[in-house]
């Protein structure tokens, strides 16, 4: 495990960190950034508990960090931000034969290849939820930030279907105290991104697609709690209606323990970008803040 810090950078009342490491899991160097909130600074919090943000296609750490404004709220409630990239890069690792935006290099769906050549360096899922916590904890080594235990999760698009999924699949272990996705792919096995990254990945088996497919998943945990996810979605978002489709994850949970926990807000004539992203980037914050045990 080597962490470097390519820039440390003030930021709101706290400092956003630039890091890069090398990941046993994609075989690659991984940028990550991380913001640690003015309660870490100030030494007011013994224990600030993390939110995971899953971005979305194209995306680098970058976009998120200049223009969702989580820093706002990090430091208004006093948790930290994981801001992990969105697949393996590098020179060898494989990109999107038909050279798109929506598969390999900045696409990495947020689960583990199976297929060739994609197996070797795409292992999204396990770098997020198992490596990448693991290897923070080591390196910060800091009794007072809390990567492992307090821990929610939350994502855009490509990053919302990431943030569910694996929330559901670690559900029995309690993983992640809470779930939100802005814009999320909640049943990529009906929808053309997911057919595309799913087929590349996974294969053409469904049993694979459905183990990573939050409408499948969700069907399969029994939430007996209070959990709920929250889930906001612009009306005018491009790809609403053709990649998006939410109200498919409400059609899933219908008759399960989940009907009525889902939290979709559809929001009139917001696009898919950050303008959407950030206007309800301070709901999701208090949404995750309660359930952290923040207020
Ligand atoms: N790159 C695509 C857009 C893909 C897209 O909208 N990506 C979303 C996530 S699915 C995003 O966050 N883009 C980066 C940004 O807006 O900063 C295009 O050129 O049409």
């Amino acid at each position: 495990m080597s962490f470097k810090v390519e820039s440390e950078i003030h930021c709101c009342g706290g400092k956003l960190l630039k890091l890069s490491h090398d990941s046993s899991k994609t075989g690659t160097s991984m940028n990550v950034n991380v913001y640690l909130p003015q309660q870490f600074y100030h030494k007011q919090s013994d224990k600030i508990p993390v939110i995971y943000y899953l971005s979305g296609l194209s995306c680098t750490p970058q976009n998120v960090s200049e223009k969702a404004f989580w820093q706002l709220q990090a430091d208004r409630f006093g948790f930290a931000m994981v801001f992990p990239d969105t697949s393996p890069r590098g020179e060898d690792v494989p990109g999107d034969p038909a050279n798109g935006w929506d598969f390999g290099l900045g696409a990495g769906f947020y689960v583990n290849a199976t297929q060739q050549p994609y197996a070797k360096n795409y292992q999204m899922f396990s770098y997020i939820h198992d490596e990448l916590p693991t290897v923070l904890d080591q390196f910060f080594k800091n009794p007072s930030l809390d990567f492992l235990d307090n821990i929610a999760i939350t994502g855009h698009s490509m990053g919302g279907f990431g943030a569910i999924a694996g929330f559901l699949k670690h559900y029995s272990s309690k993983k992640y105290k809470s779930c939100s996705a802005f814009a999320p792919i909640v049943n990529p096995s009906k929808v053309p991104w997911g057919e595309k990254a799913f087929g590349g990945y996974l294969g053409s088996d469904a049993a694979a697609w459905e183990q990573y497919d939050p409408a499948s998943l969700i069907q399969k945990v029994q939430n007996n709690g209070t959990d709920r996810i929250l889930i906001h979605q612009g009306t005018s978002d491009p790809f609403y209606r053709d990649q998006l489709k939410p109200e498919l994850l409400l059609e899933s949970v219908k008759g399960t323990s989940w009907e009525g926990k889902i939290d979709l807000e559809l929001v009139e004539g917001f696009d898919h970008s950050y303008f959407f992203v950030s206007s309800f980037v301070p709901q999701h914050a208090q949404f995750h803040a309660k359930n952290l045990g923040l207020i």
